[in-house]
């Protein structure tokens, strides 16, 4: 479960995330939607700790994530799949992460198969393609076989098999019960992969609702979304 409340950032002039509240619960998809600099990324990066508040907070299982004990076993996140230093090895990466937070290195060899990197754990990251990188920040996220999953645009740069794929995987998490928050900018996607949508502009709340709620019969979400965030340009 992800609580949100009153949650505010501002950077300099810029109020990324206003007065944002809203709860993630566990089993279901929640699609995080919002036009490009709504804040989407900066909510993600507060509930994660790697971004301070000005204002209100945010808690992962009941706890803000700096109070979380090996955080990486209760809340798994991919950001920026492309933050990962090159130099390393994608097994050494996952171990890395591992051994911080008391995680078997027995997982990693079976966790780089399942993200379709099997032949690839022991070449450096450098040299991955946007793609094996998104794979590779998944498997980071699982790492730790957390109750709670944050993942910004997880499909960037998969190929049309990695999309269904990753759409698949994130059903069968939120069937097992847990939480799965995750942004993206592909409407047709996310019409069909999430259960529930909170969708922001200008770091503030626009609309928290079912996708059926949402997307009336005879409508596209595209089109749904459009009319939402129209309603809050300036
Ligand atoms: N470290 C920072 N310093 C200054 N401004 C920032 C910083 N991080 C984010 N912002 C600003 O906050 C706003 C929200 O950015 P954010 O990246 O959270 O949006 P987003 O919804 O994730 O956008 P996108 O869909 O383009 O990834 C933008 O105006 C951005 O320029």
């Amino acid at each position: 479960m992800i609580e949100v409340s009153g949650l505010s950032r501002r950077f300099r002039q810029t109020l990324a995330v206003d007065d944002l509240s809203f709860t993630v619960p566990p089993g279901r998809i929640t699609g995080f939607l919002g036009p490009n600099g709504a804040g989407k990324t900066t909510t993600m990066r507060l509930i994660l700790g790697l971004e301070r508040p000005t204002a209100g907070r945010a808690t992962v299982n009941g706890l803000p994530y700096h109070a979380l004990e090996r955080p990486l076993t209760q809340v798994g996140a991919l950001l920026d799949a492309t933050a990962v230093q090159g130099g390393r090895r994608a097994d050494q990466h996952l171990w890395w992460l591992a051994r911080s937070n008391g995680i078997s290195r027995q997982r990693i060899g079976p966790l780089l198969e399942f993200v379709g990197l099997g032949d690839a754990g022991r070449r450096h990251v450098g040299g991955f393609s946007l793609g094996m990188k998104q794979r590779l920040g998944l498997a980071a996220a699982l790492l730790g076989d957390p109750e709670v999953l944050l993942l910004d645009e997880p499909v960037n740069g998969l190929d049309p098999e990695g999309i269904r794929w990753m759409r698949d995987l994130l059903k069968s998490l939120a069937a097992e019960g847990r939480t799965v928050l995750v942004s993206s900018h592909l409407m047709n996607e996310m019409a069909v992969t999430a259960d529930h949508l909170i969708v922001i502009g200008r770091g503030r709340l626009l609309a928290d609702a079912k996708i059926g709620e949402f997307v009336r019969p005879g409508t596209s979400l595209e089109d749904v979304f459009m009319e939402v965030i129209g309603r809050c340009e300036p």
